[in-house]
């Protein structure tokens, strides 16, 4: 079964919570709640709901960005990204007990993370997406791989979770570059059952 982590998305069909809670009914273990352009009040509002729906299902649940939120609701951890606060910063704030999660684009950004003690990366853009603004460059299968080598040349061990434009098709090649899980939205929230969708993704191995 693939690593999928589900990151939350309104669209005209579906809020941020039922979004979630889809991806979880379709098998999901790992939700990243993602509102952006939500204020603080929204978010925790939509996290104090997904909190026990994500144990209900033995899910993880983490924040984009809000890393005092976190601290707060006690939910399992952060993903930041290089406008938001820094890792090293909010590991200082969250300990070791909760999960960091930072963007990577180049392997510039990957040793960043990994000395600013990251416990995993979303490297990305795999492919063009609506789903982010401020896109940074493609990746393609090939930057993948580029990442990938540089990282085990330099002895770099941090899972990585490959984002951006993904479908169903892409992920056996995506994996087949060593990456060893998949981040994930609008090709779920697109299909016509994204529970189905959910569960047919996680069958890939
Ligand atoms: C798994 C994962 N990878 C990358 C991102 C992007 O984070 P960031 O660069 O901070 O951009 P925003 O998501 O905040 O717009 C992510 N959220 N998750
Ligand atoms: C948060 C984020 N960071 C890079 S692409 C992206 C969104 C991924 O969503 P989708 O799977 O809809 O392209
Ligand atoms: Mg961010």
């Amino acid at each position: 079964m693939v690593s999928l982590q589900f990151i939350t998305h309104q669209t005209e069909r579906y809020s941020y919570f039922e979004s979630a809670r889809m991806a979880l009914e379709g098998g999901c273990k790992w939700i990243q709640l993602r509102m952006k352009d939500a204020s603080l009040k929204e978010v925790e509002a939509v996290a104090l709901q997904l909190k026990p729906l994500c144990k209900e299902y033995e899910a993880v649940l983490i924040l984009d960005d809000h890393v005092e939120l976190v601290k707060k609701l006690e939910v399992d951890g952060v993903h930041l990204g290089k406008k938001d606060m820094p890792i090293d910063q909010a590991r200082q704030m969250l300990g070791e007990a909760f999960i960091i999660g930072g963007t990577a684009n180049t392997f510039e950004d990957v040793v960043q993370h990994y000395r600013a003690g990251a416990d995993y990366l979303g490297i990305g853009p795999f492919r063009f997406t609506t789903t982010k603004k401020n896109l940074s460059p493609v990746l393609g299968l090939e930057g993948y791989s580029s990442i990938l080598s540089q990282m085990k040349e330099a002895n770099i061990e941090l899972p990585v979770v490959a984002i951006g434009g993904i479908t169903n098709e892409d992920i056996p090649d995506i994996l087949r570059t060593g990456v060893n899980g998949i981040a994930m939205s609008g090709t779920i929230l697109r299909a016509e059952n994204p529970v189905e969708e959910t569960r047919k993704i996680l069958s890939n191995s």
